[in-house]
Parts: C-alpha cells; sequence; structure tokens
C-alpha cells in the first residue's frame, strides 16, 4: 500500500492536536510561579496537580480505548480537543484552587483521548512497513508542544497575564476542531475499517479479549518499565535533583533537560526503524532501554558526592531513550491486536508508563517528606534514598516483560513462529561469517 498524500494531511492534523495537547499537558508546570502567586499555594500543592492530571491521563486510558473502538479517532479526536479547550478556559478564569483543579481535571480528560485516537489514524492510513517510524515521529514531533508552552506561552502569561495566556491556550484546541472536522477521516476506506460506530455490547468483549492476549500484555508492562523514567525526570524531579541534589546550577539542569529531548529526536527514528527490520527482537530493544535507564540511575545515586558532569550528560542521553523506547510498546497492542480492538488495546498499553511515572513520583516525595519531616530543603543523601523508588518499577517491569513474552512466544510457536533464542542467532551469524572468510 502507497502512501497518498490524504494520509500526510489526516496525520498532520492529528499531529497539530497532539502537540496542542502536549501544550496544555504542560501549561501548568511552565506557570508553576504565576500559579503558585495566584492562587497562594505551596511547592507540595504544586505538585499535586501534576498528580491528579497524570491520575486523570492513566485512568482514563481503557474507557478511552475502548470508546475510540466504539465512536473512531476522528469523533474521539474532535471531543479531547473541545474538552481541553473547555479546561484552559476554567483555569483562566479560576480564582481558587477547586477550580483550577477542575480544569485541569478536564485537561487530563482531553489529553487522554488524543494520543491514541492519532495512532489508531497512524495504522490505518499507512503500510504497516511504515507505522513504527510513523509512530515515534508522531511521539517526537509532539513533544514541540513542550517548547510551546515554554516558549510563546509563558511570554504571553508574562506579557498579558493569566486569562489571556490560558484563554489562547484554548483557542489552539478551537483551531484543532475545526481542522479535524475538515480535514480527518477514520480511514482512508471508512467501510473496510471495523469500526463498530454505535454497537456497545462487543465493547466489554473486546476489551478481555485484548487483555488475555499477552501480546498486549508485553505492550503494557514495556510501556510500563521503560516510559516513567523519562516522564518522572522530565515533569517532576530531574530539575530539583540537579540543582538541589547536586548542587548544579539551573542553567546547567536547563541544558540537560533540553538535551534529553534533543538526543531523544535522534534515538526516536532509529529505535523506529530497528522495529521495522528486526520485528521478532522488540523486547530485546524494550529490555535494553530498560538496563541503560537503570545502569545510569545506578551511576548517577552510587557516585560518592556530587556526581561529575559526564555522568549527568551520560543519564539524560539515556533517559533520552525512554520515550521512544516506550513507543515500542505500541508496536506490540498493533501487531497482536486485529483493527477493530486496537484503540483498546492501546490504551491499555498507555496505562503502563503513566502509572508507573504516578507510582514513582509520589513515592519519590514520600521519601523525601520522611527523610526531611516535610521541609523542602534535601539533601544528596536523601535524593539517593528516595530515588531508590525507581527499582521498584524496573524490577517489577522487568518480571512482567519477561512472562508476558514468555506466553507470547508459546501462541506465536502454536502458530508455527518459533523465535530462534539469540544465542543461537549470533552463533548462526558467527559461524556464515566464518564461512565467508
Ligand atoms: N514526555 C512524555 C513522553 C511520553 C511518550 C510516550 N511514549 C507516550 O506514551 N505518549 C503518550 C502521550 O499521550 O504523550
Amino acid at each position: 500500500m502507497a502512501t497518498s498524500r490524504r494520509a500526510w494531511v489526516v496525520w498532520g492534523v492529528g499531529l497539530v492536536a497532539y502537540i496542542v495537547a502536549v501544550l496544555h499537558r504542560t501549561s501548568f508546570g511552565v506557570s508553576g510561579l504565576d500559579a503558585s502567586a495566584r492562587f497562594g499555594i505551596s511547592a507540595s500543592v504544586l505538585a499535586s496537580f501534576v498528580v491528579l492530571q497524570l491520575l486523570v491521563y492513566a485512568g482514563l486510558q481503557v474507557p478511552v480505548g475502548v470508546l475510540l473502538d466504539q465512536i473512531g479517532p476522528r469523533r474521539l479526536l474532535i471531543i479531547g480537543a473541545a474538552i481541553m479547550a473547555a479546561g484552559q478556559v476554567v483555569l483562566a478564569a479560576a480564582g481558587s484552587v477547586p477550580v483550577a483543579m477542575g480544569g485541569r481535571v478536564l485537561v487530563g480528560a482531553g489529553d487522554a483521548m488524543t494520543f491514541v485516537s492519532v495512532l489508531r489514524l497512524v495504522a490505518a492510513w499507512f503500510p504497516s512497513g511504515r507505522v513504527p517510524v510513523m509512530t515515534q515521529l508522531t511521539g517526537l514531533i509532539g513533544q514541540l508542544g513542550q517548547v510551546l508552552s515554554a516558549v510563546p506561552f509563558v511570554a504571553v502569561l508574562h506579557q498579558f497575564g493569566w486569562p489571556v495566556a490560558y484563554t489562547s491556550a484554548a483557542s489552539m484546541s478551537v483551531l484543532v476542531v475545526v481542522l479535524a472536522v475538515a480535514a480527518i477521516r477514520d480511514a482512508p476506506d471508512v467501510r473496510a475499517v471495523p469500526i463498530r460506530t454505535g454497537v456497545w455490547g462487543g465493547a466489554g468483549r473486546d476489551l478481555v479479549t485484548a487483555w488475555k492476549h499477552p501480546g498486549t500484555r508485553l505492550g503494557l508492562w514495556s510501556h510500563y518499565s521503560t516510559g516513567f523514567a523519562g516522564i518522572v525526570f522530565a515533569m517532576m524531579w530531574g530539575f530539583p535533583f540537579i540543582v538541589a541534589g547536586q548542587g548544579r546550577s539551573q542553567a546547567l539542569a536547563g541544558t540537560l533537560l533540553t538535551l534529553m529531548v534533543l538526543a531523544g529526536g535522534v534515538a526516536g527514528p532509529v529505535l523506529g526503524v530497528l522495529v521495522t527490520r528486526h520485528p521478532l527482537r522488540r523486547s530485546w530493544l524494550v529490555l535494553g532501554v530498560v538496563v541503560a535507564n537503570a545502569a545510569a540511575w545506578t551511576l548517577v545515586i552510587v557516585w560518592p558526592g556530587q556526581a561529575p558532569i559526564w555522568t549527568l550528560v551520560l543519564l539524560v542521553l539515556s533517559l533520552s531513550l525512554s520515550g521512544p523506547g516506550s513507543m515500542v510498546a505500541f508496536d506490540f497492542a498493533r501487531t497482536f491486536n486485529p483493527p477493530n480492538r486496537l484503540g483498546t488495546a492501546t490504551g491499555i498499553v498507555n496505562v503502563g508508563g503513566f502509572t508507573a511515572a504516578l507510582i514513582t513520583i509520589l513515592g519519590v516525595g514520600i521519601v523525601l517528606d520522611i527523610r526531611t519531616g516535610g521541609a523542602s530543603t534535601y539533601e544528596l543523601d536523601d535524593f539517593r534514598i528516595a530515588l531508590c523508588v525507581h527499582y521498584l518499577i524496573w524490577v517489577s517491569g522487568l518480571v512482567g516483560i519477561l512472562r508476558a513474552r514468555r506466553l507470547v512466544r508459546r501462541r506465536m510457536a502454536e502458530h508455527g513462529v518459533v523465535v530462534p533464542p539469540i544465542r543461537e542467532v549470533i552463533e548462526r551469524r558467527r559461524r556464515h561469517r566464518r564461512s565467508q572468510t
């Protein structure tokens, strides 16, 4: 199947929708100081906004995935954009913490509907061999939303104030609604896509069937184990760890976070190509990312005293693999589920990384609070202990991946596809190379 011009237009509009969703997602974080002043809140209340948003996002993934299979990506994307616009308008007008939290709940809910819809459009409009790279590009380019919130959104906030900034952000989603109505169709041939619009009877069965397939669970555990470390670092603890824990400047912390985003831009397409070329070795890519993340964090955590800058660079380079690594998980959902169950399966997978991030953000915060008695003056040793929460996720995730992978391979073998052990492949290649010389 060749890629049509219409496919690029549909993807382009879907991508704009996702970029705007990421802008909304990150807008509160970049206006943290203004929010503190406006609502008179402390850092921990501010952090609870991040936790609430992640909770709503992760909690809605499964229902949203089921809904996606029922009403299709176009409608879900439009509903999501409308909800996010409403959320940002609520925030623009909010004068109290509960109202502001209500606004964030709406933003989290609309955000939850966006990414899974765009992935569904990618799977429907692009030839399957291109899907892994297109998926990586979607995840990658979507992060531009973070730049939009950090630069133009903050500029409008400081120039024209809170209500104008949040209302302008809301207007971006209104634009997305207009574009999506005009340009998006669920699939090249809507009749060929088994979206069972309005047929709710099979939704529960689809959910059970998607969950029961070990391939979906392999995706869930892969997303859980790879995605969380990058989210935790970028959304919550990276900056405080470098500044308060490592005693480095805010400028260096900002540079390291930027380096992480830039390196992710290289890692994403590379992983996309590797997934396309070695579909039977996807789990090894996932395991490699987990090992790289865990090894780099271990080096920084055990380093006596202030860690040298090269170790921090190594840490952010390895964490830059986190987001792209978690995108591999969606490929498991796609290839082990039929199109009519893809939304449900993608939703299940997408719960993983965000739930793990939520647990880690909260866990690290709780340990820091216990260590410091609630005072926000953290020392390096406090961070060293608190950051060990990561290991709980890595260990539980690895157990989940290995168990699900064993079941997947057993099921594949029943269908005549046997995945040879990696050492056998290496040995075979070595012998082949020797016979060539
Ligand atoms: N900074 C967040 C990166 C998350 C990327 C990840 N692979 C993912 O699942 N994205 C879903 C989303 O809604 O962003």
